[in-house]
C-alpha cells in the first residue's frame, strides 16, 4: 500500500496481470475488478495505465472510493515535478 509510483510506471501496467490507473493521489489496481464494475469493463479498460481523475468524480462520489479503495489500491503517486 505505501508504494509510491510514477506516472511512468503506472503506465506500464495495463493488462489482465495489473491493470493501474490514477485517481487523485493513489494508484489502484482495476484488473479483478474489471468483471465486477457496475459501469462495465470497456470505460475501465480505456482508463488503463492513465489518470482517471477527472472520470471517476464525473461518475462516483467520494462513497465509491471509500468503500472500494482499500481493496483495491496498490500505493500512491510520486510527486514529480511538473516542467
Ligand atoms: C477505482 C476505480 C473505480 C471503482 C471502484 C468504480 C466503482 C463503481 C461503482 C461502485 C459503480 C456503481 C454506481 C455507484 O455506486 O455510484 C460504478 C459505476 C460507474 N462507473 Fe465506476 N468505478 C471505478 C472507475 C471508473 C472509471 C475510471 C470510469 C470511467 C472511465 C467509471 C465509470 C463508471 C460509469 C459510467 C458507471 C455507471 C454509472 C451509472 O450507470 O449511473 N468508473 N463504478
Amino acid at each position: 500500500m505505501s508504494k509510491q509510483f510514477t506516472k511512468a510506471e503506472v503506465a506500464q501496467h495495463k493488462d489482465e496481470k495489473g491493470m493501474y490507473i490514477i485517481v487523485d493521489s493513489g494508484v489502484y489496481d482495476i484488473a479483478g475488478f474489471l468483471d465486477d464494475h457496475p459501469g462495465g469493463a470497456k470505460i475501465l479498460k480505456r482508463m488503463a495505465g492513465k489518470d482517471a481523475t477527472k472520470q471517476f468524480w464525473k461518475y462516483h462520489g467520494k462513497s465509491v472510493l471509500e468503500k472500494y479503495g482499500p481493496k483495491l489500491q496498490v500505493g500512491t503517486l510520486k510527486e514529480e515535478a511538473k516542467l
